[in-house]
């Protein structure tokens, strides 16, 4: 049985299984559900796998997991289980005994199908799963990157909002210190108002208080004046009385003096009674009656005067009682005078006090009245400051966000302007490149002629042509033609200038030198012919005309305009100045300060001016000035100073004039900060000594000799130059003056430029033709890169023969 079992086929076993076990399938894991309905590829699938895995035979509907119902036909998947089962499935027989092979091979082939279909089925996933997981790792990387950005941004954020909740707060903080003070002082305010309030009504209390015993003492006072009044007329009455007394007194005092007269007279009377006693004895006992009476009557009298006396004593007590009582009144009248004048200065004082009361109480509630304002202020602008803080918070989110924006348009800008610097470096140096090969393709050693017009002192007249433009169209341009004794030759060179040319006209075809002399080249142009043929004005011009300025005034123009354009690529440019005259091998500095012309020959004698060149191929004169210059008016300035010194400098040496050389020298150092890079450039502006017929000159002894030795050395140059610009080791009059000081504008890389100047004057027709000959000598060296073929055929003769 366990053989027979083992030997189903799979089918049977999976239906079986499938159709058991409805609760088994459907928990069943699918391989890769999981990671497949995450990824792209996982999109809920309807699965057929049984039905392939299974030979085709589709399990019961019932077991199939819900939703399953056969949309996506065409995908096939397997379970673990599937897999397991497809690993584990024995090709299966009915019967051990009928075993067919035929049978068992299309069961074999059956399940290898299904099994490739399987391994297809894993390897699709297994892609799917590298892919997912790479886009998976894409997505992670690009989020994690999103991620570390958003919190910088948000870290930036939130520092910068703190910084300005921090400000806000610190703001908040002081305006309720301000509050609070402001509190604090309306609090001290309110009390001391009350305190001052409490002290008013106690005042006014007292005030009332004394008010009323002032008036009590004013009552007081009236009733005590009654009282003086009355004790007055008491006084007086007193006096009165005292006076009727004192007067009843002395009328008794009389009448006892009368008495005691008239009792002495009675007494005399008596004793003439007595006398008469005897005699009268009867009338004696008569008489002692009227005595006895007389006796009575004066006790009578004398205790009527006795009682009238204690009557005068009682009345003087009276009186005195009645005194006392007055000056007691009175010293109490004092008393209560000046309590009242001390009740009323007390009065006057409270008065004061509380009219000071009353004003400072004003002013505290003014300034009450003031802090209330002040703090209702306050308030409003904490309200204002609080609505500004909100409106700032919203305002900074806004900003931040435009900050961000404007941030990343800042960088993309700056990144543009980076590229656009680097495009513009990189196109300098082409230019550069550029402009330099096509100077060196024009040729490192180029030749002009110039023909002058005539002039009014020339000696033939206008009619007589000795040059003429050629005829031929190759030549136009850079050829003349020249007639001597009915011969025309004819002399070619890189330009030829006839005399109706402007000096603009002749600049711009120099003006690209220039540019070589910024862009750290050596340049070097000269004017070579005979006297009176246009050097001076070629090189110099007239500089009183603007329109007939000269190449070197011209040159330093676009020296310094080109400067300032540079600058702004972040170029600096730092220029030098020096001018020398070359007179018979001796040079003489045109820039020395000015001095009296023997001091200025003693000076010059001391000084060496030796030249020497460096390994960078410069050329220095020892002891000559050198002059730092910044624009082209202080060029302008020391070339006037620099002619001056030759005017002075022929006159002391009885210089026939036009017999030295003149060499201006312009050095470029630039530098530029952003690319570091560094130029040293050279401007050699050279007007040479007129070549001069000696036959013409006039001229013996030591001058003729000098004529000799000039003439000698300038035709002498073409030899130099060829040497030079060939690199020749042997180079001719090495050691003279003009030679060194040619020597590094004409090898290498150095530009030079030689003007052949020609007068059309009929009579100096022989040194116009040995100029020309000397030219076309210079025009026909080749100096590293390949030139056009000059005519040869008129120029065989290259030799000067100059006097
Ligand atoms: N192209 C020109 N147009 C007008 N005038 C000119 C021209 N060239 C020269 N001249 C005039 O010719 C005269 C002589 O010129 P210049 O002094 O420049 O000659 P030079 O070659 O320098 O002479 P030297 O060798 O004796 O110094 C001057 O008066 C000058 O103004």
């Amino acid at each position: 049985m366990a053989s027979k079992s083992q030997n189903k086929p799979p089918l049977v076993a999976s239906h079986s299984k499938f159709s058991g076990d409805e609760v088994t399938v459907k928990k069943r894991r699918r391989i890769g559900s999981t990671k497949l309905s995450s990824g792209p590829v996982a999109r809920p699938q309807t699965r057929q796998a049984f039905s392939v895995v299974n030979g085709g035979q589709d399990p019961p509907p019932n077991s199939r997991p819900p939703g399953s119902s056969g949309s996506d036909a065409g995908v096939i998947e397997f379970t673990k289980e599937d897999v397991e089962a497809l690993l584990s499935e024995k090709p299966a027989s009915k019967n051990k005994f009928n075993y067919n092979f035929k049978e068992k091979k299309e069961q074999m082939d059956d399940c290898i199908k299904r099994l490739k279909q399987c391994v297809r089925w894993l390897r699709q996933l297994e892609g799917n799963y590298v892919t997912e997981q790479e886009n998976l790792r894409n997505l992670l990387e690009v989020a994690e990157k999103k991620c570390s950005d958003v919190e910088l941004l948000m870290k930036e954020k939130e520092n910068e909002l703190n910084s300005i909740i921090i400000k806000l707060r610190q703001n908040l903080d002081t305006l309720q210190e301000k509050h609070t003070e402001v509190e604090l002082d309306k609090s001290e305010a309110l009390d001391s108002l009350a305190r001052e309030r409490e002290s008013k009504l106690a005042v006014e209390k007292v005030q009332a208080s004394l008010l009323e015993e002032l008036k009590r003492t004013q009552e007081d006072n009236a009733s005590n004046i009654q009282k003086i009044q009355s004790l007055n007329d008491m006084y007086k009455r007193l006096q009165e009385y005292n006076t009727s007394l004192q007067q009843y007194n002395s009328r008794l005092q009389s009448e006892l003096h009368e008495t005691k007269e008239t009792l002495k007279h009675v007494e005399k009377e008596k004793a003439a009674v007595v006398e008469n006693l005897s005699t009268l004895r009867g009338h004696y006992s008569s008489l002692q009656e009227q005595l006895a009476t007389s006796r009575d009557l004066q006790n009578e009298a004398i205790k009527q005067k006795e009682a009238l006396a204690s009557d005068v004593t009682s009345l003087r007590g009276d009186l005195l009682q009645i005194r006392d009582d007055r000056d007691r009144q009175l010293s109490q009248v004092q008393v209560l005078s000046t309590e009242l004048v001390k009740y009323q200065e007390c009065a006057g004082k409270s008065i004061a006090e509380l009219h000071s009361f009353t004003s400072k109480m004003n002013e505290l509630e003014s300034t009450c009245s003031c802090q209330m304002e002040q703090i209702r202020r306050l308030q409003e602008q904490l309200a204002f400051a609080e609505k500004k803080l909100k409106l700032s918070n919203m305002s900074a989110t806004e900003t931040r966000s435009e900050f961000e924006e404007q941030k990343t348009f800042i960088s993309e800008l700056e990144d543009r302007l980076a590229d656009a610097e680097l495009k513009i470096t990189e196109g300098e140096k082409l230019r550069k490149k550029l402009h330099n090969t096509i100077l060196e393709l024009k040729g490192n050693i180029r030749v002009f002629c110039r023909v002058r017009p005539f002039l009014s002192d020339d000696g033939v007249g206008t009619d007589t042509r000795v040059i003429s433009v050629p005829s031929s169209t190759e030549s136009m341009g850079r050829g003349i033609d020249v007639t001597q004794n009915g011969q025309k030759l004819s002399f070619n060179f890189d330009k030829a200038f006839m005399p109706d040319t402007s000096q603009q006209e002749v600049f711009v075809e120099i003006s690209q030198l220039v540019q070589s002399a910024l862009d750290g080249y050596k340049v070097c142009i000269f004017a070579y012919g005979q006297t009176g043929s246009g050097k001076t004005y070629t090189m110099m011009g007239k500089p009183e005309s603007p329109d007939q300025r000269g190449l070197i005034p011209r040159t330093l123009e676009q020296v310094f305009e080109t400067r300032q354009v540079l600058q702004a690529q972040g170029w600096k440019y730092e220029m030098q100045v020096s001018m020398l005259e070359i007179y018979n091998e001796t040079i003489r500095d045109l820039l020395t300060p000015n001095k009296s012309s023997s001091d200025a020959s003693r000076q010059e004698n001391g000084k060496q001016y030796n030249i020497k060149h460096d390994a960078n191929g410069n050329t220095h004169v020892s002891d000559l000035t050198v002059m730092d210059v910044r624009s082209s008016k202080e060029v302008s300035y020391l070339l006037d100073r620099a002619a001056q010194s030759r005017s002075i400098g022929k006159t002391q040496m009885n210089e026939q004039s036009s017999r030295s050389h003149f060499v201006f020298t312009l050095r470029i150092t630039g530098f530029n900060e952003s690319t570091d890079q560094q130029v040293q450039g050279v401007l050699n502006l050279i007007d040479l000594a007129g070549s001069e017929r000696l036959s013409k000159s006039g001229v013996t002894g030591d001058r003729l000799k000098e004529t000799q030795a000039i003439n000698k050395s300038l035709s002498s140059l073409s030899d130099v130059i060829f040497a030079l610009a060939k690199k020749e080791e042997h180079v001719p009059y090495r050691n003279s003056k003009l030679t060194y000081l040619l020597q590094p504008c004409l090898g290498g890389d150095s530009k030079t430029l030689m003007f052949v100047n020609v007068s059309p004057d009929p009579s100096s027709v022989g040194e116009s033709l040995c100029s020309l000959r000397f030219a076309a000598r210079v025009n026909a060296c080749e100096i590293g890169v390949p030139r056009r073929q000059t005519s040869l055929k008129s120029n065989s003769d290259f030799r000067l023969s100059i006097g």
